[in-house]
């Protein structure tokens, strides 16, 4: 089910670097959020923040609160591993297990998790296949390697993995940098069609795939080298990309820097 995000005057470090500075921000349900913003501006440290995968860096820690639906997933009771698994994570390069075979890595966090049954797992599995737009092209060689499939259908086994464990939120992190324009309009559309069930956040170095994909624009920027990142503006995409309200935001997407 997807659940809402917000993010309340969150401090980011990596050791003693201060990496993100106050970041408040609302991402709604059913909803995509594009962050854009410069190199190093803390996009990606932002993303991982949202479902503590920054923590699993030596030395990196977290100020402030992430609530989802309310509930802060920093609080001393929340187990890490359990925010993981309800806000999925897609990385850019696809990572599926390369040896296992595309259904056994579709419901590899199932099993993890103690999900029985070789008919409730190939049904998760189908579910999943179909939902990542991917299912009429493996459904032949479900029991193939995963690293048999090209980098785009490989990175749609990735989103199949991911919303197999039935997540609230959908992160992805640059999901398209490594795919040709084809498989990149294939992950476009997908994300589309995932947002009616999923609450999703996307960092992306293309302006035209945020201006494409996303309701909303998040516009992050660093005053300089070994500065903190911070959010400079969030706002309806269509109008960070025709008349934005802060200076920095219009030149950054004009092509001024970054
Ligand atoms: N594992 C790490 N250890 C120490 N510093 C890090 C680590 N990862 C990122 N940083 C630093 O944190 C800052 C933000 O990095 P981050 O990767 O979040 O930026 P980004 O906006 O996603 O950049 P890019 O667009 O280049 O991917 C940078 O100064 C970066 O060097």
């Amino acid at each position: 089910m997807a659940k809402r995000i917000d993010v309340k005057d969150v401090d980011i470090y990596y050791g003693k670097f201060h990496a993100v500075d106050g970041v408040t921000l609302s991402v709604p349900p059913r909803n995509v959020t594009a962050f854009i913003g410069p190199s190093g501006c803390g996009k990606s440290t932002v993303l991982r923040t949202l479902n503590r995968m920054h923590e699993v860096i030596p030395g990196a820690r977290v100020e402030g609160e992430v609530l989802l639906d309310g509930e802060n997933i920093y609080a001393s009771s929340v187990d890490p591993v359990q925010v993981r698994r309800t806000i999925g994570m897609v990385f850019q390069r696809p990572n599926p297990f390369p040896t296992m075979s595309i259904k056994d890595n579709v419901v590899a966090g199932l099993k993890l998790g103690g999900t029985k049954g070789k008919k409730t797992l190939d049904d998760i599995a189908e579910r999943a296949l179909r939902g990542a737009n991917l299912w009429n092209e493996v459904k032949d060689r479900l029991n193939k390697p995963g690293g048999g499939l090209s980098g785009g259908q490989q990175q749609r086994l990735c989103i199949a993995r991911a919303i197999a464990v039935q997540p609230d939120v959908l992160l992805m992190d640059e999901p398209c940098s490594a795919l040709d324009p084809i498989s990149t309009l294939a992950i476009e559309d997908l994300i589309g069609e995932l947002k009616k069930d999923y609450t999703i956040v996307i960092v992306t170095h293309n302006m035209q795939q945020a201006a494409r994909v996303s309701d909303q624009t998040a516009f992050f920027n660093l005053a300089g080298v070994g500065q903190p990142g911070r959010l400079v503006e969030l706002n309806d995409t269509e109008k960070i990309f025709s008349n934005p309200d802060e200076k920095a935001t219009e030149d950054y997407i004009s092509g001024r820097f970054g």
